[in-house]
């Protein structure tokens, strides 16, 4: 079975067309993402037909579960699709049906390369099930940390934390899975830590459901700038330093939020196991 593949901010999945072809997708995931045993990746994401958009992308985590949404992936996906003539944008961009709704992502290009893109992430859902919104810093503490929690949603869930202590020294990969697997989160959640450097200016770590730490997150950068834009810590715009790169990050405090990142590929291959 031939796979590519491709990163963005090193956020790296596995990509394969599966218009024409099935397979047990989520245990494909698990084996393919390992990273001694398979491919390695944070997880595997499906070209699929779509009847109310130009393609409809289907993301599975290293776990085997599946994402609704995946914004370093949506923009890989599109330099797939766009660069093997799979689909062609219109001027407005290529429309991608994914579980969290229609996505339009514009690429970017570097004379004929598509290097990456604008995707344009929906607008956040701030109301978590029984919690009035905004939830913002909402007490919690784990391991002996004090980490006020805000609940975001861009089709997936993520609770931020803003901590003075630098995010690299922190121990995500001890705090992270209890974060994750809390009962609080009956789906899990995505846990994003955060330091503000300066006004516009953030750095952070996450660490993913269903795929652990990853160099980056798109829709956790979203949940991040739409957090810290309604916590004071920026205005409509933000870049976001991550281990695997930046994504710049606009919201004008009601619309969509507008994410701005890389897309590369790194190799094709035959999946012979
Ligand atoms: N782990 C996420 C899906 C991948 C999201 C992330 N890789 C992105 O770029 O948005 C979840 O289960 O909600």
């Amino acid at each position: 079975m031939q796979f590519t593949k491709m990163e963005g901010a090193g956020n790296d999945y596995v990509y394969i067309d599966a218009r024409s072809q099935q397979a047990d997708w989520p245990e494909l995931s698990r084996r393919m993402s390992d990273r001694h045993f398979g491919v390695g990746s944070d997880g595997l994401i499906l070209i699929a037909d779509s009847d109310v958009a130009d393609l409809r992308m289907v993301m599975f985590n290293a776990d085997g579960s599946q994402g609704e949404m995946c914004g370093n992936g949506i923009r890989c996906f599109a330099k797939y699709a766009i660069e093997r003539d799979i689909a062609a944008p219109s001027d407005d961009g290529l429309t991608v049906e994914t579980l969290a709704g229609i996505r339009t992502v514009v690429p970017t290009y570097d004379g004929p390369r598509i290097t990456g893109a604008r995707v344009a992430m929906g607008a956040p859902i701030l109301a978590p099930a029984r919690l009035p919104p905004p939830v913002l810093a909402y007490p919690f503490t784990m391991d002996g940390f004090d980490l006020p929690l805000s609940f975001v949603s861009m089709g997936n869930p993520h609770a931020v934390t803003f901590i003075e202590q630098a995010v690299a020294g922190f121990p995500l990969h001890t705090v992270g899975p209890k974060v994750e697997h809390h009962p609080m989160f009956p789906r899990r959640v995505n846990f994003e830590i955060v330091n503000v450097d300066a006004p516009g200016k953030l750095t952070a770590r996450v660490w993913e459901r269903g795929s652990g730490e990853t160099l980056a997150c798109g829709t956790g950068a979203c949940a991040i700038a739409v957090a810290a834009r309604l916590s004071g810590h920026c205005g409509d715009e933000v870049d976001i330093t991550l281990p695997g790169g930046t994504l710049r990050i606009q919201w004008d405090g009601m619309g969509e939020v507008m994410m701005e990142g890389p897309a590369t590929e790194v190799f094709t291959g035959e999946w012979a196991a």
